[in-house]
């Protein structure tokens, strides 16, 4: 049984197969019996339950695999690196300023989720791999065009960093932190944007501060405020199955502050070239707030207005409260960027300092 696609292993599997049925008839006195295809896969699944679960490979890292791929089929479809998020870091700006050089595309978007595929965290992953590689472009040039997509929810995905390694074991994996009170208040106010019910119901400290007690939908919309921030277990995750050189860990704070000289720093981490100079096409936008790209003429193509919202700062007793509530997740994590030989981004050692 394999759930890679049928491409070459099983080639052989059925001759070897009714060779052993007949062997086992010939000389054996067990009795064989068998089921139509749906039960007898349904009885499988009851005795291995944990295959249900597939795991998709690129079929061309296997030679036998790739002889036998059809023509009209291409490996290259695949993306050379991910925005994995976590949301409401600036994940939107990072795509936007990506797409600004020459040889970066992305996938295509989605009509459900907008820029966002989210295969790898979603039911979309049981589509297979070729649902996945139509939202890519054929790219002209396979070595010099970078594909890529971000979806920001992969970041604190419990299946993102397995499944994703064992498709695109060679991409590299862009991720980007801001303090995480932050965060959460930021993915709040977009939750009530967003009219979610509990979120329009609830204020922020009865989000952050409810206990077991509390009702489902509250304790739901608590999870996922907070639980994206808990940066250092997300991050050991993606960890376990990349190594520390393909993963970039982006301070969101510089980012909204002084896009260029990170945007600099993500083109010597991919390797794509030719250098694009992100001074001069971006600029700050005080109407906006925020830094857009420069269009000709002097006009600004800056994020919609879902990006940079409006809402009143969090208040001290909130900010007291996340500040205990993410403290030794922020420890847990200057001692890994430390391991990795990373600097401390300045919310960090603020935070850290309150911490003393
Ligand atoms: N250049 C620029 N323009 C607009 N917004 C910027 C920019 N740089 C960073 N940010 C911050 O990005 C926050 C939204 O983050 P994401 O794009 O990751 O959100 S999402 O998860 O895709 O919904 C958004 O959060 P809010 O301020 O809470 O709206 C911004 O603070």
């Amino acid at each position: 049984m394999t759930h890679l696609s049928n491409y070459g292993n099983d080639r052989l599997g059925l001759y070897t197969f009714v060779n052993l049925a007949n062997f086992l008839k010939c000389w054996t006195n067990l009795r064989l019996h068998t089921l139509p295809p749906l039960q007898l896969a349904h009885h499988y699944f009851t005795l291995f339950p944990e295959q249900r679960n597939p795991l998709w490979q690129n079929p061309c890292d296997d030679k036998r695999h790739k002889d036998i791929w059809s023509k009209e089929k291409t490996c290259d479809r695949l993306p050379k690196f991910m925005v994995v998020g976590p949301q409401k870091t600036g994940t939107t700006a990072l795509y936007l300023f990506l797409l600004m050089h020459p040889s970066i595309s992305s996938s295509f978007p989605s009509s459900k989720t907008f820029e966002e595929v989210q295969f790898f965290n979603t039911n979309n992953y049981h589509k297979g791999i070729d649902w996945y590689m139509e939202f890519f472009p054929v790219p002209s040039n396979v070595s010099t065009d970078f594909l890529f997509e971000k979806s920001a929810s992969y970041f604190p995905s419990e299946e993102t960093p397995k499944r994703a390694a064992a498709l695109l074991p060679k991409a590299k994996i862009l991720t980007l932190l801001i303090n995480p009170s932050d965060r959460a208040y930021s993915w709040y106010q977009h939750q009530r944007a967003h009219e979610d019910r509990a979120a329009l119901r609830y204020s922020f400290y009865e989000v952050i501060s409810a206990n077991q007690h509390a009702p489902s939908d509250l304790r739901s919309l608590q999870n996922r405020c907070l639980v994206p921030g808990l940066y250092a277990t997300h991050l050991e995750r993606w960890l376990t199955y990349y190594p520390p050189g393909q993963l970039m860990i982006i301070d969101g704070q510089q980012l909204r502050n002084d896009p260029a000289a990170v945007m600099d720093e993500v083109q010597k981490f991919l390797g794509v070239s030719p250098y694009f100079n992100y001074s001069q096409a971006l600029t700050f936008d005080p109407q906006k707030g925020f830094w857009c790209q420069l269009l000709d003429g002097g006009r600004t193509k800056c994020l919609g207005k879902s990006k940079g919202r409006k809402y009143p700062p969090m208040d001290a007793e909130v900010t007291l409260f996340l500040s205990r509530f993410y403290r030794d997740h922020n420890i847990e994590l200057s001692k890994l960027l430390h391991r990795l030989g990373q600097p401390l981004p300045a919310w960090l050692r603020e935070e850290l300092q309150k911490v003393r």
